[in-house]
Protein backbone atom coordinates (compact mmCIF):
# COMPACT_ATOMS: atom_id res chain seq x y z
CA UNK A 1 0.00 0.00 0.00
CA UNK A 2 1.45 3.66 -0.80
CA UNK A 3 0.78 6.02 2.19
CA UNK A 4 0.95 8.83 0.43
CA UNK A 5 0.12 11.48 3.05
CA UNK A 6 3.46 10.50 5.46
CA UNK A 7 4.44 12.50 8.64
CA UNK A 8 1.60 11.58 11.34
CA UNK A 9 2.29 10.62 14.59
CA UNK A 10 -0.96 9.98 16.10
CA UNK A 11 -2.95 7.30 17.37
CA UNK A 12 -4.71 4.61 14.79
CA UNK A 13 -7.67 3.41 15.93
CA UNK A 14 -7.89 0.93 13.38
CA UNK A 15 -5.18 -0.90 11.91
CA UNK A 16 -5.43 -3.62 9.44
CA UNK A 17 -2.70 -5.65 8.13
CA UNK A 18 -2.28 -8.53 6.02
CA UNK A 19 -5.71 -9.27 4.95
CA UNK A 20 -7.59 -12.06 3.27
CA UNK A 21 -10.86 -12.80 2.73
CA UNK A 22 -12.24 -15.16 0.28
CA UNK A 23 -15.38 -17.01 -0.75
CA UNK A 24 -14.08 -20.49 -1.61
CA UNK A 25 -12.39 -19.88 -4.43
CA UNK A 26 -13.61 -16.29 -4.96
CA UNK A 27 -10.71 -13.80 -3.28
CA UNK A 28 -11.73 -10.69 -2.46
CA UNK A 29 -8.33 -9.25 -0.64
CA UNK A 30 -4.89 -10.53 -0.78
CA UNK A 31 -2.57 -8.12 1.67
CA UNK A 32 -4.60 -5.40 2.53
CA UNK A 33 -3.32 -3.14 4.61
CA UNK A 34 -4.91 0.05 6.25
CA UNK A 35 -4.50 2.32 9.33
CA UNK A 36 -6.97 4.89 9.67
CA UNK A 37 -5.49 8.08 11.78
CA UNK A 38 -7.70 9.32 14.90
CA UNK A 39 -10.15 12.00 14.32
CA UNK A 40 -9.93 11.45 10.22
CA UNK A 41 -12.65 10.96 7.95
CA UNK A 42 -11.59 8.27 5.70
CA UNK A 43 -13.25 7.59 2.00
CA UNK A 44 -12.99 4.62 0.69
CA UNK A 45 -13.61 4.11 -2.87
CA UNK A 46 -13.11 1.05 -5.34
CA UNK A 47 -15.02 -0.41 -8.03
CA UNK A 48 -18.26 -2.37 -7.09
CA UNK A 49 -17.36 -5.42 -6.16
CA UNK A 50 -13.85 -4.60 -4.82
CA UNK A 51 -14.81 -5.35 -1.09
CA UNK A 52 -15.41 -2.68 0.28
CA UNK A 53 -18.34 -3.86 2.55
CA UNK A 54 -16.16 -6.88 3.26
CA UNK A 55 -13.35 -4.93 4.16
CA UNK A 56 -15.76 -2.90 7.13
CA UNK A 57 -17.28 -6.15 8.27
CA UNK A 58 -13.82 -7.68 8.45
CA UNK A 59 -12.85 -4.47 11.07
CA UNK A 60 -16.22 -4.61 12.82
CA UNK A 61 -16.22 -8.69 13.55
CA UNK A 62 -19.03 -9.68 11.08
CA UNK A 63 -16.69 -11.54 8.55
CA UNK A 64 -13.87 -13.57 9.45
CA UNK A 65 -10.76 -13.24 7.50
CA UNK A 66 -8.49 -16.22 6.55
CA UNK A 67 -5.60 -14.34 7.13
CA UNK A 68 -4.16 -11.07 8.73
CA UNK A 69 -4.63 -8.97 11.71
CA UNK A 70 -7.39 -6.29 12.83
CA UNK A 71 -6.95 -4.34 15.38
CA UNK A 72 -9.67 -1.51 16.68
CA UNK A 73 -9.26 0.50 19.21
CA UNK A 74 -6.25 -1.72 20.43
CA UNK A 75 -8.27 -4.93 20.76
CA UNK A 76 -7.62 -7.69 18.31
CA UNK A 77 -10.57 -8.24 16.60
CA UNK A 78 -9.76 -11.59 15.47
CA UNK A 79 -10.30 -12.98 19.19
CA UNK A 80 -13.71 -12.23 19.04
CA UNK A 81 -14.58 -15.00 22.07
CA UNK A 82 -13.01 -12.51 24.46
CA UNK A 83 -14.92 -10.97 26.59
CA UNK A 84 -13.20 -8.01 25.56
CA UNK A 85 -14.57 -8.29 21.96
CA UNK A 86 -18.15 -7.79 23.60
CA UNK A 87 -17.42 -4.68 25.07
CA UNK A 88 -15.10 -2.76 22.01
CA UNK A 89 -18.63 -3.32 20.21
CA UNK A 90 -20.17 -0.55 22.23
CA UNK A 91 -17.56 1.81 21.09
CA UNK A 92 -18.35 1.75 17.34
CA UNK A 93 -21.63 3.04 15.76
CA UNK A 94 -22.43 1.55 12.24
CA UNK A 95 -24.86 2.52 9.54
CA UNK A 96 -25.52 0.03 6.96
CA UNK A 97 -26.26 0.38 3.43
CA UNK A 98 -29.97 0.62 3.32
CA UNK A 99 -30.78 1.70 6.94
CA UNK A 100 -31.42 -1.85 8.99
CA UNK A 101 -33.54 -0.51 10.73
CA UNK A 102 -36.39 -2.90 12.40
CA UNK A 103 -39.03 -2.40 10.64
CA UNK A 104 -41.81 -3.11 13.62
CA UNK A 105 -39.94 -0.64 16.12
CA UNK A 106 -40.26 2.62 15.70
CA UNK A 107 -37.09 5.18 15.55
CA UNK A 108 -36.97 5.83 18.85
CA UNK A 109 -37.01 1.53 19.82
CA UNK A 110 -34.67 1.33 17.14
CA UNK A 111 -32.60 3.85 18.68
CA UNK A 112 -33.16 2.29 21.71
CA UNK A 113 -32.10 -1.43 20.82
CA UNK A 114 -28.22 -0.98 21.50
CA UNK A 115 -28.87 1.09 24.32
CA UNK A 116 -30.46 -2.33 25.63
CA UNK A 117 -28.42 -4.42 25.14
CA UNK A 118 -25.15 -2.74 26.34
CA UNK A 119 -26.88 -0.92 29.31
CA UNK A 120 -29.60 -2.85 30.34
CA UNK A 121 -29.32 -1.20 33.38
CA UNK A 122 -30.25 2.18 32.40
CA UNK A 123 -33.82 2.53 33.32
CA UNK A 124 -36.90 2.71 30.51
CA UNK A 125 -37.53 6.33 30.69
CA UNK A 126 -34.25 7.55 30.41
CA UNK A 127 -33.12 5.63 27.91
CA UNK A 128 -36.34 6.89 25.52
CA UNK A 129 -35.27 10.11 26.66
CA UNK A 130 -31.45 9.01 25.25
CA UNK A 131 -32.88 7.97 22.27
CA UNK A 132 -34.55 11.08 21.50
CA UNK A 133 -31.94 13.58 21.66
CA UNK A 134 -30.31 11.06 19.69
CA UNK A 135 -32.75 11.80 16.76
CA UNK A 136 -32.95 15.39 17.04
CA UNK A 137 -28.94 15.22 16.82
CA UNK A 138 -29.30 13.03 13.58
CA UNK A 139 -31.17 16.16 12.39
CA UNK A 140 -34.80 14.71 12.48
CA UNK A 141 -37.75 16.49 14.51
CA UNK A 142 -38.42 14.39 18.05
CA UNK A 143 -41.64 13.55 16.93
CA UNK A 144 -39.92 11.16 14.47
CA UNK A 145 -38.93 9.20 17.10
CA UNK A 146 -42.59 7.62 17.50
CA UNK A 147 -42.95 7.08 13.76
CA UNK A 148 -41.95 3.71 11.99
CA UNK A 149 -39.62 3.32 9.62
CA UNK A 150 -42.29 2.51 6.81
CA UNK A 151 -43.64 6.22 7.37
CA UNK A 152 -40.24 7.99 6.69
CA UNK A 153 -38.53 9.18 3.48
CA UNK A 154 -35.43 7.69 2.69
CA UNK A 155 -33.43 10.69 3.54
CA UNK A 156 -35.14 10.19 7.29
CA UNK A 157 -34.53 6.24 7.25
CA UNK A 158 -30.81 7.52 7.07
CA UNK A 159 -30.50 9.90 9.50
CA UNK A 160 -32.73 7.22 11.77
CA UNK A 161 -29.95 5.29 11.03
CA UNK A 162 -27.63 7.32 11.90
CA UNK A 163 -29.21 8.25 15.30
CA UNK A 164 -29.32 4.44 16.12
CA UNK A 165 -25.68 4.04 15.00
CA UNK A 166 -24.76 7.10 17.87
CA UNK A 167 -26.78 5.57 20.52
CA UNK A 168 -23.67 4.39 22.55
CA UNK A 169 -21.61 7.75 21.82
CA UNK A 170 -19.68 5.91 19.71
CA UNK A 171 -15.83 6.59 19.03
CA UNK A 172 -15.91 5.00 15.97
CA UNK A 173 -18.28 5.88 13.43
CA UNK A 174 -18.85 3.34 10.03
CA UNK A 175 -21.13 4.75 7.27
CA UNK A 176 -21.69 2.24 4.07
CA UNK A 177 -22.84 4.51 1.40
CA UNK A 178 -24.48 6.91 3.85
CA UNK A 179 -26.06 9.06 0.77
CA UNK A 180 -26.48 6.51 -2.16
CA UNK A 181 -30.67 6.82 -2.92
CA UNK A 182 -30.49 10.33 -1.99
CA UNK A 183 -31.22 13.27 -3.56
CA UNK A 184 -28.25 16.17 -4.31
CA UNK A 185 -29.49 18.77 -1.69
CA UNK A 186 -30.43 15.69 1.18
CA UNK A 187 -26.83 13.94 -0.15
CA UNK A 188 -25.27 17.51 0.50
CA UNK A 189 -27.44 17.46 4.31
CA UNK A 190 -26.50 14.16 5.05
CA UNK A 191 -22.53 15.09 4.35
CA UNK A 192 -22.77 18.13 6.28
CA UNK A 193 -24.38 16.60 8.87
CA UNK A 194 -21.68 14.24 8.76
CA UNK A 195 -18.93 16.74 9.47
CA UNK A 196 -20.83 18.30 11.81
CA UNK A 197 -20.58 15.26 14.08
CA UNK A 198 -17.74 14.17 13.28
CA UNK A 199 -16.27 18.21 14.39
CA UNK A 200 -18.72 18.81 17.85
CA UNK A 201 -18.18 14.80 18.49
CA UNK A 202 -14.80 14.01 18.34
CA UNK A 203 -15.54 10.90 15.50
CA UNK A 204 -13.06 8.95 13.58
CA UNK A 205 -15.21 7.86 10.31
CA UNK A 206 -14.85 5.30 7.72
CA UNK A 207 -17.01 5.79 4.80
CA UNK A 208 -17.38 4.00 2.22
CA UNK A 209 -18.78 5.81 -1.00
CA UNK A 210 -19.37 6.39 -4.68
CA UNK A 211 -20.34 9.81 -3.94
CA UNK A 212 -17.28 11.65 -5.56
CA UNK A 213 -19.05 14.84 -4.23
CA UNK A 214 -19.22 13.81 -0.64
CA UNK A 215 -15.13 12.65 -0.93
CA UNK A 216 -14.60 16.31 -2.13
CA UNK A 217 -16.73 17.35 0.62
CA UNK A 218 -15.69 15.56 4.04
CA UNK A 219 -13.27 13.39 3.60
CA UNK A 220 -9.37 14.20 4.86
CA UNK A 221 -8.30 11.21 3.21
CA UNK A 222 -9.50 8.61 0.42
CA UNK A 223 -8.33 5.07 0.37
CA UNK A 224 -8.60 3.15 -2.80
CA UNK A 225 -9.52 -0.65 -2.98
CA UNK A 226 -8.39 -2.36 -6.61
CA UNK A 227 -6.39 -5.31 -7.25
CA UNK A 228 -7.53 -6.87 -3.29
CA UNK A 229 -5.81 -4.35 -1.72
CA UNK A 230 -5.25 -0.65 -1.01
CA UNK A 231 -3.23 0.20 -3.60
CA UNK A 232 -3.07 4.10 -2.35
CA UNK A 233 -4.28 6.48 0.72
CA UNK A 234 -3.73 10.20 0.70
CA UNK A 235 -5.50 13.42 -0.19
CA UNK A 236 -7.29 13.94 -3.37
CA UNK A 237 -4.76 15.82 -4.77
CA UNK A 238 -1.92 13.27 -3.53
CA UNK A 239 -4.06 10.82 -5.43
CA UNK A 240 -4.44 12.59 -8.60
CA UNK A 241 -0.26 12.98 -8.59
CA UNK A 242 -0.72 9.01 -9.14
CA UNK A 243 -0.89 7.64 -12.18
CA UNK A 244 -2.61 4.58 -11.80
CA UNK A 245 -5.60 3.67 -14.39
CA UNK A 246 -8.87 3.93 -12.05
CA UNK A 247 -7.45 6.50 -9.87
CA UNK A 248 -7.20 8.88 -12.91
CA UNK A 249 -10.56 7.55 -14.36
CA UNK A 250 -12.65 7.98 -10.74
CA UNK A 251 -11.13 11.37 -10.03
CA UNK A 252 -9.98 13.29 -12.86
CA UNK A 253 -12.93 11.75 -14.98
CA UNK A 254 -15.89 14.03 -16.52
CA UNK A 255 -18.01 13.35 -12.92
CA UNK A 256 -14.71 13.61 -11.06
CA UNK A 257 -14.15 17.27 -12.35
CA UNK A 258 -17.53 18.07 -12.16
CA UNK A 259 -17.30 17.40 -8.45
CA UNK A 260 -14.65 19.25 -7.92
CA UNK A 261 -16.42 22.34 -9.98
CA UNK A 262 -19.00 22.31 -6.98
CA UNK A 263 -16.50 21.92 -4.63
CA UNK A 264 -14.14 24.54 -6.15
CA UNK A 265 -11.30 24.01 -4.17
CA UNK A 266 -7.98 25.46 -5.79
CA UNK A 267 -5.33 22.74 -4.50
CA UNK A 268 -7.37 20.10 -6.39
CA UNK A 269 -7.98 22.01 -9.38
CA UNK A 270 -4.32 22.44 -9.64
CA UNK A 271 -3.26 18.67 -9.36
CA UNK A 272 -5.64 18.03 -12.04
CA UNK A 273 -3.92 20.08 -14.33
CA UNK A 274 -0.47 18.96 -13.28
CA UNK A 275 -1.38 15.09 -14.79
CA UNK A 276 -2.48 17.48 -17.90
CA UNK A 277 -6.15 15.12 -18.67
CA UNK A 278 -8.61 17.13 -19.50
CA UNK A 279 -11.28 14.25 -18.33
CA UNK A 280 -13.45 15.10 -21.24
N1 LIG B 1 -21.28 -13.56 2.34
C1 LIG B 1 -20.78 -13.63 1.12
N2 LIG B 1 -20.67 -14.79 0.46
C2 LIG B 1 -20.12 -14.90 -0.76
N3 LIG B 1 -19.64 -13.84 -1.44
C3 LIG B 1 -19.71 -12.63 -0.85
C4 LIG B 1 -20.29 -12.46 0.46
N4 LIG B 1 -20.22 -11.15 0.79
C5 LIG B 1 -19.63 -10.53 -0.24
N5 LIG B 1 -19.33 -11.41 -1.23
C6 LIG B 1 -18.68 -11.09 -2.49
O1 LIG B 1 -17.51 -10.35 -2.20
C7 LIG B 1 -17.29 -9.35 -3.20
C8 LIG B 1 -17.14 -8.01 -2.54
O2 LIG B 1 -18.39 -7.60 -1.99
P1 LIG B 1 -18.60 -6.20 -1.29
O3 LIG B 1 -20.05 -6.12 -0.94
O4 LIG B 1 -17.61 -6.01 -0.21
O5 LIG B 1 -18.25 -5.21 -2.49
P2 LIG B 1 -18.30 -3.65 -2.51
O6 LIG B 1 -16.96 -3.16 -2.92
O7 LIG B 1 -18.81 -3.13 -1.20
O8 LIG B 1 -19.34 -3.43 -3.70
P3 LIG B 1 -20.45 -2.31 -4.00
O9 LIG B 1 -19.70 -1.06 -4.28
O10 LIG B 1 -21.14 -2.85 -5.20
O11 LIG B 1 -21.34 -2.23 -2.77
C9 LIG B 1 -18.47 -9.45 -4.15
O12 LIG B 1 -18.08 -10.19 -5.28
C10 LIG B 1 -19.53 -10.18 -3.36
O13 LIG B 1 -20.36 -10.93 -4.20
Amino acid sequence: MTDLSGGYEGEYPIVVEGLRNAFGEHVIHEDLSLRVRKGEVIGVVGGSGTGKSVLMRSIIGLQHPTAGRVEVLGHDMLQPHEEAGIDIRSRWGVLFQGGALFSTLTVGENVEVPLKQFYPEIAPDLRSEIARFKVRLSGLPEEAAYKYPSELSGGMKKRAGLARALALDPELLFLDEPTAGLDPIGAAAFDSLTRELKETLGLTVFLITHDLDTLYAICDRVAVIADRQVIAVGTIPELLALDHPWIQEYFNGPRGRAALAAKGDPEVESAMDSTGKTGA
